[in-house]
């Protein structure tokens, strides 16, 4: 039997109920998230990315259990923790942990950074009172803070050294996912940096898994093994980090690289205009990507690792060469 990953998720869909008329019947749904699968191995940083409003928050929510799926499973150990007994079950609150984008609004403002960090230690793990404060100390050192931090409010440190502070108390546990909602997107470049380089750390550390969310191609690029690329609720494209940057097949992925900002200076014109181009091709050909109702195709295997929701008259080589490769098999 092959291995297991460590989390699956299938099929998963969120719909939200729209109410409307004199009876406030249910007239229609958002499909925020309709019909996403994807794994994430052990120890592996999984990238999900797409703009605001593309479903990677509520994908997010459904995984950890802050929002109720409409349908699909997420499989952990063996189990559908979309089911809550099933989370209590697994310990699934222990091992599965979230940094959010904006630490000030996330970090309690009226707790010193030592009860912040300790309150996951709190809650699964029953230290005595020196045991606990060693734990907080070596984690605020794992993720570069002094000592005199446990004493500090969430005001009183920079973005980049809050975000520091998310992590080391979703790590604090030993999680073994970690789901970073746009972890650094509040944040400088340089700082930007320097938190997605302590994240790397931990995660060699810890041997923990991130699921990586960003509306933004360069900063996972530098973090993920794979990527799924994510509009409208659906997943448009996922491969390894070569099949995305250096192969990308779907218009929504070319239109999301062609927006990573050019950083060095003397190139920074040729990239504008190759950014002009992929905007004209974008406007002329976005509506052959989509169907009738503006959604995503299925996704087609491109290789074996890269899939497309490719429009059905480019899906057709791609079907007609998996059905081939089946016959030769
Ligand atoms: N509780 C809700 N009720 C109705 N619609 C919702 C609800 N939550 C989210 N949506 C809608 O679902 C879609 C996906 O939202 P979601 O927050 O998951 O996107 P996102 O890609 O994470 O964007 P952002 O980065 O801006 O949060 C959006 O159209 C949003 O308006």
């Amino acid at each position: 039997m092959p291995d297991m990953s460590l989390i699956e998720i299938n099929d998963l869909k969120v719909h939200y109920p729209i109410r409307g008329g004199f009876w406030n019947r249910i007239v229609d749904n958002v499909k925020a998230v309709d019909g996403v699968t994807f794994n994430i191995e052990a120890g592996e940083t999984y990238g999900l990315v797409g703009e605001s409003g593309s479903g990677k928050s509520t994908t997010a929510k459904a995984i950890i259990g802050l929002e109720k799926a409409t349908s699909g499973t997420v499989m952990y150990k063996g189990k559908d923790v979309t089911k809550g007994e099933n989370r209590r079950k697994l310990d699934y609150n222990h091992d599965v942990q979230m940094i959010f984008q904006d630490s000030l609004s996330s970090l309690n403002p009226r707790k010193r950074i030592e009860d912040v960090i300790a309150e996951p230690l709190r809650n699964f793990e029953h230290l005595d009172k020196e045991e606990e404060k060693l734990r907080v100390l070596q984690l605020l050192d794992i993720v570069g803070l002094d000592a005199d931090a446990l004493y500090k409010y969430p005001h009183q440190f920079s973005g980049g050294q809050r975000q520091r502070i998310g992590v080391a108390r979703a790590v604090a546990t030993h999680p073994k996912l970690i789901i970073a909602d746009e972890p650094v997107s509040a944040l400088d470049l340089s700082v930007q940096a320097q938190v997605l380089n302590f994240m790397k750390k931990i995660q060699r550390q810890f041997g923990i898994s991130y699921l990586f969310i960003s509306h933004d191609l360069g900063v996972v690029r530098h973090m993920c093994k794979n990527i799924a690329i994510m509009t409208r609720g659906r997943i448009v494209e996922v491969g390894t980090r070569d099949d995305i940057y250096n192969n990308p097949m779907h218009i929504y992925t070319k239109r999301l690289l062609a927006a990573i900002p050019e950083t060095n200076v003397n190139h920074r014109e040729e990239h504008r205009k190759h950014r002009l181009e992929i905007e004209k091709i974008y406007q002329e050909q976005q509506a052959t990507y989509y169907d009738k109702d503006g959604m995503a195709f299925p996704l087609v295997k491109v290789s074996p690792t890269h899939s497309v929701a490719l429009p059905p008259h480019l899906a057709k080589e791609f079907e007609q060469q998996s059905e081939n490769e089946g016959v030769n098999v």
